[in-house]
C-alpha cells in the first residue's frame, strides 16, 4: 500500500459520536446500518467451515514431513487463498507484546487515540477503515494503519507514543513477520516451480504495512459489517488474532466460510500481487468481517508488499502471462480506484490468455 495513494479512498475520523455509537449499540445510526450486505450470500454452517486449511510450519521445516506439508500449503493457496499456520515458531514474547500493546492502545480514551488520527489525504493513522469516496457506509471498527518497513514515507510520528512500549513492540513484531513471510515464500516457490530467489527477491526489502483493527461488540450484529468484503491488494497478509473472538469469513464458490481461530495460529492469505506473481496459480480470496453481539475483537494484520524490478507482473517460467505488467505505483493507484468503483483491479490486468481460458 503506497500511503499517499492519490487519495480516491477516504478514511473517516473516529469522532465522539462514533465512539458513543460503538459504546452503546442499542440504536444503529444509518451510516452503519447495512443489513442487506450482511445477508448477502450464504454463510456455511459449523461443519463445513472446518474445511478451511491448516498448515504446520514445524512439519514444513522437518525434512521427513516437508514434502507432504508443502503440498498442503500449495493446495491451500490455490484453492482457498487462506490458511491457518500452526507451530509458526515466532518469538512468543514479541507476539505477546504486540497483543498487549494493541489491546492497550484501543482501550485508551478517544482523544489519546486521536493523537495519531488520520490526516486528510493520507491512509495512515487511527480512524475508520478506508471506504470508497462514494461509499457513505462505515465499517463497525476502529483501525490503526501504519507503514512499518522499507517505506520512505513511513511517518513515525503516527506510531503511537502511548502506550509507551508500543513502538518497540511493533518494530520487533514487524521484523518477526518479515522473516516468517520469507520462510513461507521458500515453500511457495518450490510449490509453484520457480527459483526460490525469484519469489524471495520480489518480497525482499519491499514495503510492509500494518493494520490493527478493533471491532467493538454490537447488539445488532446482523445490521453492521466489521470490514466490507474485499481482496487484499498487496502480496501476502499475516493476521494475528489478539483474542479468540471469531468474525473473519472467506468467500469460496460464492459462499462465506467463517474462520474458526485456532489458539496460537496465524491466519495467512494470498494478496492480489501474489496472485499475479504466481501467474494466477495462487488465488487471492475475498473476505469480510462480521461482528459479535457480546465480545469485542482485535486483530493485527501485517501486509507484505512485492514487485519485480518496480513492476507487478508474473514471474518468469510460469507459462504465458495471464496478467500484463504494470508499474508498482500505477498498480497501487489502480487498486484504490477499483476499490471506489467496487471492481477488482487485477481483473483489468488479465491478458487474452486468461480471458481465453475463462471461455473454455
Ligand atoms: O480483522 C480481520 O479479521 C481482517 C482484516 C482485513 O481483512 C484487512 O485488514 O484487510
Ligand atoms: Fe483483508
Amino acid at each position: 500500500m503506497e500511503i499517499d495513494a492519490d487519495l480516491v479512498v477516504t478514511r473517516a475520523e473516529i469522532t465522539d459520536a462514533a465512539a458513543a455509537t460503538f459504546a452503546d449499540s442499542t440504536v444503529i445510526p444509518d451510516r452503519y446500518a447495512r443489513p442487506d450486505e450482511v445477508g448477502d450470500g450464504v454463510v456455511v454452517g459449523d461443519e463445513e467451515s472446518h474445511e478451511l486449511p491448516l498448515v504446520d510450519m514445524a512439519r514444513l521445516l522437518d525434512s521427513e514431513s516437508s514434502e507432504a506439508e508443502a503440498a498442503k500449503l500449495g493446495s491451500a493457496c490455490r484453492d482457498w487463498g487462506f490458511f491457518q499456520l500452526t507451530n509458526h515458531g515466532l518469538d512468543e514474547s514479541a507476539v505477546q507484546d504486540m497483543k498487549n500493546n494493541a489491546v492497550q492502545f484501543f482501550r485508551l480514551p478517544l482523544e489519546k487515540k486521536n493523537a495519531v488520527a488520520i490526516e486528510a489525504g493520507r491512509l495512515e493513522g487511527f480512524g475508520h477503515h478506508f471506504a470508497g469516496a462514494s461509499c457513505d457506509k462505515l465499517d463497525w471498527a476502529e483501525s490503526l494503519i501504519l507503514a512499518t518497513q522499507e517505506n520512505e514515507q513511513t511517518n513515525m510520528e503516527l506510531w503511537p507514543a502511548d502506550p509507551p512500549t508500543f513502538r518497540d513492540a511493533l518494530e520487533k513484531y514487524s521484523l518477526e513477520m518479515s522473516s516468517l513471510a520469507r520462510r513461507l515464500l521458500r515453500f511457495m516457490a518450490s510449490d509453484i516451480g520457480v527459483e526460490r530467489e525469484a519469489l524471495d527477491g520480489a518480497f525482499r526489502g519491499k514495503r510492509q504495512t500494518v493494520a490493527m483493527h478493533h471491532y467493538p461488540p454490537c447488539r445488532h450484529p446482523d445490521k453492521v459489517i466489521g470490514i466490507t468484503p474485499h481482496h487484499d491488494g498487496l502480496g501476502l497478509a499475516l493476521l494475528l488474532h489478539v483474542d479468540d473472538t471469531p468474525g473473519l469469513q472467506v468467500r469460496r464458490g460464492g459462499r462465506w466460510f467463517p474462520l474458526d481461530p485456532l489458539p496460537g495460529a496465524l491466519v495467512v492469505n494470498v494478496g492480489d500481487i501474489l496472485q499475479v506473481l504466481t501467474n494466477g496459480k495462487y488465488r487471492s480470496a475475498e473476505h469480510r468481517v462480521l461482528v459479535d453481539a457480546e465480545r469485542g475483537r482485535t486483530t493485527v494484520v501485517m501486509f507484505q508488499g512485492a514487485s519485480v524490478a518496480g513492476t507487478v507482473r508474473p514471474l518468469p517460467g510460469l507459462g504465458e502471462a495471464r496478467y500484463r505488467a504494470i508499474e508498482y505505483g500505477e498498480y497501487v493507484k489502480g487498486n484504490f480506484r477499483a476499490l471506489v468503483e467496487g471492481t477488482r483491479f487485477v481483473d483489468s490486468l488479465q491478458t487474452d490468455v486468461a480471458q481465453d481460458e475463462k471461455e473454455i
